[in-house]
């Protein structure tokens, strides 16, 4: 069952209110005591056992996360335990913002699960040895099990939300990769209905068995419905329509003998009735393609290149990649310097092919295994995959080279040469992609501010873009 999040949200609050308040001032006192005394024993005891579990290791084994979970994760506890003194609303937010990252990150719900009761384990044992009042402990107990499960619950929601677009945008990408081009697939497959339909027509006017003529369901429309076209589509319901037709048309062919097709009036049924559902067909099918089009098969219109909703699916996917290989690869922000101006001078399509223009021209220069995202109006991501600083470089020294071997001659003449600035990050072991994006922008800031046309490197400890909190 969805929870509708306002409900939710006053829910949880009152929930977590009424939780406190039952919880003895004496019970809330001990934890916060404990905490300032273990709160890195108890973080150290989340390690040790987290980093013996193959699932978790993955995502823990990176110093960069050592180094900023333990930190975060000391304060997730504190947050948590001491929350009678807590602004409640800013720590439910808190909460939310964990879910999220951890479903950017892929880090699944179990291993979370797992961790705070691997975190319980180890603040029970500490309490049973502290505390003589048994009534007190188990106060102290119930407190922090159901205040851990209530954060953890308020992490679920905003990760299953998180999750489930990601899981969308996954799942379009991968679909759309099936088909080469929507539009040319759209009229491919509304014209090989259209022939079958006109094969049909003719064929039974002619005095052909009807026993000869291929059923829809295995003539070429009917095969790539079968093994593509119900997938790719997003509707159910249109899909299940479009499959009731195609055998409702041949089970209704199929039911006519050669006597009935001889009678004039029979034969008259039996056309109309094929005919208005193969238009039916026609008409659901060309709805599903308008439909699909709306992904732009994946591509941004002008440019071509990868649209940038695609960025979360792919970049998750080659950051697991890395992690199990090894190997690194870079991530590349190139913006258009002074783009501003062309469109101001020449005109706004001026600008438009310009664009294109240096569309074609990144995906001329990188490798195959390479991406490249139009990441905004006139910034474009680039991927290097399994490439090392020095390689990434020499791409983009390429494309500077053809950028300037190749100038803009716009309509009202002379020509135009543009350049670029660019921000690499190289790809350091932490899952988050925010925050190789956040590095990969503030390189480029740099190479802005330091006057344009050329490339710089995030180093550690440049401060990355606003926002890094992780
Ligand atoms: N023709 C055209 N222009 C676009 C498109 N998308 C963004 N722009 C323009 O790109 C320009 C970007 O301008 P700014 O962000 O000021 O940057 P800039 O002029 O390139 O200057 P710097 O990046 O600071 O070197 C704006 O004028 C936008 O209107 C597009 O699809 N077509």
């Amino acid at each position: 069952m969805k929870l509708n999040g306002q409900y939710y949200d006053a829910l949880i609050m009152k929930e977590w209110h009424d939780l406190i308040a039952i919880t003895s001032d004496a019970a809330h006192n001990i934890l916060i005591s404990l905490l300032d005394e273990d709160i890195d024993l108890l973080v150290d005891d989340f390690y040790d056992s987290m980093l013996g579990d193959d699932d978790a290791r993955l995502f823990l084994s990176s110093q960069q996360v050592k180094d900023r979970l333990h930190g975060t994760l000391a304060q997730w506890i504190r947050g948590v335990l001491s929350s009678s003194t807590a602004d409640l609303p800013a720590l439910v937010a808190v909460q939310r913002k964990v879910g999220d990252v951890h479903a950017r990150i892929g880090i699944p719900i179990d291993l979370v699960a797992r961790g705070a009761r691997r975190v319980k384990i180890s603040l029970y044992t500490r309490l049973r040895r502290d505390i003589t009042d048994l009534t007190l402990c188990y106060d102290a107990m119930r407190f922090s099990s159901l205040v851990m499960d209530m954060a953890i619950e308020v992490m679920t929601t905003a990760y299953s939300r998180s999750h489930e677009n990601s899981t969308k945008d996954k799942e379009n990408y991968r679909l759309l990769s099936i088909l080469d081009n929507v539009h040319v697939e759209r009229e491919r497959q509304l014209a090989a209905v259209l022939n079958w339909e006109n094969r049909f027509i003719y064929n039974v006017a002619t005095g052909l068995p009807l026993a000869e003529i291929a059923p829809l369901a295995e003539a070429e429309f009917g095969l790539w419905f079968q093994h593509k076209g119900r997938y790719v589509f997003e509707s159910v319901d249109q899909v299940a329509a479009i499959e009731a037709l195609l055998t409702g048309a041949d089970a209704f062919i199929a039911s006519y003998s050669a006597e009935k097709v001889a009678v004039v009036e029979e034969r008259y049924i039996l056309l109309r009735t094929v005919r208005s559902q193969v238009q039916k067909i026609g008409t659901l099918l060309a709805g599903l393609f308008d439909e699909l089009a709306k992904f732009e098969n994946g591509k941004d219109p002008l440019t071509n290149l990868l649209n940038r909703r695609f960025i979360p699916t792919i970049l998750r996917r080659e950051i697991a990649l890395a992690m199990r290989s090894g190997t690194p690869f870079v991530m590349a922000m190139l913006d258009i310097d002074y783009f501003k101006s062309i469109n101001d001078r020449f005109g706004h399509d001026a600008g438009d092919a310009a664009l294109k223009d240096i569309a074609a021209i990144l995906h001329e220069s990188v490798r195959s295994s390479d991406y490249v995202f139009r990441y905004g109006g006139e910034e474009f991501m680039l991927l290097f995959v399994e490439a090392s600083e020095s390689q990434a470089i020499a791409i983009i020294n390429s494309i500077r080279d053809r950028l300037e071997n190749r100038p803009l001659h716009p309509s009202g003449g002379g020509k135009v040469s543009l350049t670029v600035s660019v921000g690499l990050c190289l790809f350091d072991g932490h899952p988050d992609y925010e925050r190789l994006i956040k590095k990969a922008d503030s390189a480029l800031y740099l190479a802005k501010r330091n006057g344009r046309n050329r490339t710089e490197t995030y180093r550690d400890g440049q401060p990355a873009a606003a926002g890094d909190e992780v």
